[in-house]
């Protein structure tokens, strides 16, 4: 059993994580949760920010909060001195709403509404990632109309295909996000970017995908985007002075996946921006990164109570939970793969294989095949890690199931940080047209 940050198993043999024993969490504020673990969080925040101060270089680590976006995760990141991605009204307004500054957030997206740039321009945001050349022109334009020059990086696609799963690279040149690097739109980009009054270009942007483990893809990116930016510069004369290198560092899930520690991908970063601005004869730009994953991911759990079983002789035996799909929709969409174990029973051992399904109605509702597992009985607490990223942020209330809460674990203390949906949640935004009234209905 793998047990990340302050998880522990305790002397009642009960799963514990930030000194809170689950099984009274479970007590407090029912199942499913997603516990997430504090001081792992702010750990992995120093870790960035530690490696990165010691790189030299001026930098920015600008939290994904696509991974996890809650109020109180937006303040952890302020206190962390972490910068701010979002993509959507939604995440800014939670970023907003929590008294993040907005001079360090990062607005990102492939489409975005007029309402969000100007939504993004009276806040003042530090910086749009530009995606296209109908958002670099809106911008420009709704710029304009509120006397206002705003700080852009091109998103650029720089064509690394990351090794990881074709749903979650997105630097390859086929993708729908950016710039493309090798057919000249990149360069157009700046040329237009240039031109226009209300819009200070930075520099570029490039992610090449998620849940990587090497840092050979990050190094060929960097490498790109300097033979970029030297381009530009020989023929234009523009210097970049931010290159931003996305997010996508790796966490480990299972034993099967095998991270490299956040500093090994800093440094790498880092090294690579000095040597080849260096060959270049150029001055070291700012360097920004966007970890979603690797911030939040291996410090959430998920704690569900065991209900019904059905044994298949010889065939399986299924275990299902009253959560599933709707609070992780990641094994359904990525084939995700996670470790759990009973938190009430840690310490025994286990005497069968099960596989646990959610329940949804869809028979794709499972959260994980195959688990060695002490003999479960409804009641029971299943704990399944690694839940921090992309599972409360991609939560659904298919067949109208309500979300989980979300309690922050630290130095003993649970703190509730978003409430559970209530059945009055569920309908709260339902209409019933008077035409179809049970009074219209029986005239
Ligand atoms: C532009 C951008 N930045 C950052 C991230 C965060 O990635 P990760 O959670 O893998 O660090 C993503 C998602 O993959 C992204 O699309
Ligand atoms: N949502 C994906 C990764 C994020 C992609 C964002 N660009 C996941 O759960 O792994």
């Amino acid at each position: 059993m793998y047990l990340h940050g302050t998880s522990k198993i305790n002397n009642s043999g009960h799963l514990e994580i930030g000194g809170v024993d689950v099984v009274d969490l479970a007590e407090k504020f029912g199942t499913p949760l997603y516990i997430v673990d504090e001081a792992l969080v702010r750990q992995r925040a120093r870790e960035y920010v530690q490696a990165f101060n010691e790189t030299g270089l001026k930098f920015q680590v600008a939290y994904a909060s696509k991974a996890f976006s809650v109020k109180a995760m937006c303040v952890l990141a302020e206190q962390e001195n972490l910068s701010l991605d979002v993509v959507s009204d939604g995440e800014l307004y939670t970023a907003i709403q929590a008294g993040f500054p907005a001079e360090r957030i990062h607005f990102h997206g492939n489409n975005k509404t007029v309402e969000e740039i100007n939504m993004a321009l009276e806040v003042g945001i530090g910086c749009f990632v530009v995606d296209n050349f109908i958002e670099l022109h809106m911008l420009n334009d709704l710029a304009a109309k509120k006397d206002k020059v705003v700080n852009v990086l091109l998103r650029i696609t720089p064509g690394v295909e990351a090794h990881t799963h074709d749903y979650i690279s997105t630097g390859q040149q086929d993708s729908k996000f950016g710039f493309d690097l090798g057919n000249g739109s990149a360069r157009e980009a700046v040329i237009q970017a240039n031109e226009l009054p209300q819009i200070n270009l930075l520099g570029v942007h490039s992610h090449i995908g998620s849940q990587i483990f090497e840092v050979e893809g990050f190094r060929m990116a960097v490498e790109k985007v300097t033979q970029f930016a030297v381009a530009v510069r020989d023929e234009f004369g523009i210097l970049f002075t931010v290159i931003n290198v996305g997010g996508g560092f790796g966490i480990r899930y299972t034993e099967e996946d095998a991270p490299l520690p956040i500093s090994q991908y800093v440094h790498a970063i880092a090294d690579a921006i000095k040597t080849n601005f260096t060959a270049a004869d150029y001055a070291w730009p700012e360097i920004w990164v966007e970890p979603g994953r690797s911030m939040v991911g291996d410090a959430g759990t998920t704690l569900y109570t065991v209900g019904t079983s059905k044994n298949i002789p010889n065939v399986r035996k299924y275990l299902a939970v009253d959560g599933g799909m709707t609070d992780n929709p990641r094994p359904a969409l990525y084939q995700s793969k996670y470790e759990a174990i009973l938190a009430n029973r840690a310490n025994e051992e286990a005497t069968e294989v099960v596989s646990i399904a959610g329940k949804c109605c869809e028979s794709g509702d499972m959260l994980i095949w195959d688990l060695n597992l002490p003999e479960a009985n409804s009641g029971d607490l299943l704990a399944v890690f690694c839940t921090g990223a992309y599972n409360y942020a991609m939560a659904s209330n298919y067949n109208r199931i309500r979300r989980p809460a979300v309690v922050f674990v630290k130095d003993g203390q649970a703190d509730l940080v978003v409430e559970r949906e209530s059945l009055d949640d569920i309908v709260c935004n339902d209409v019933i047209p008077a035409r179809l009234q049970k009074s219209s209905l029986a005239k």
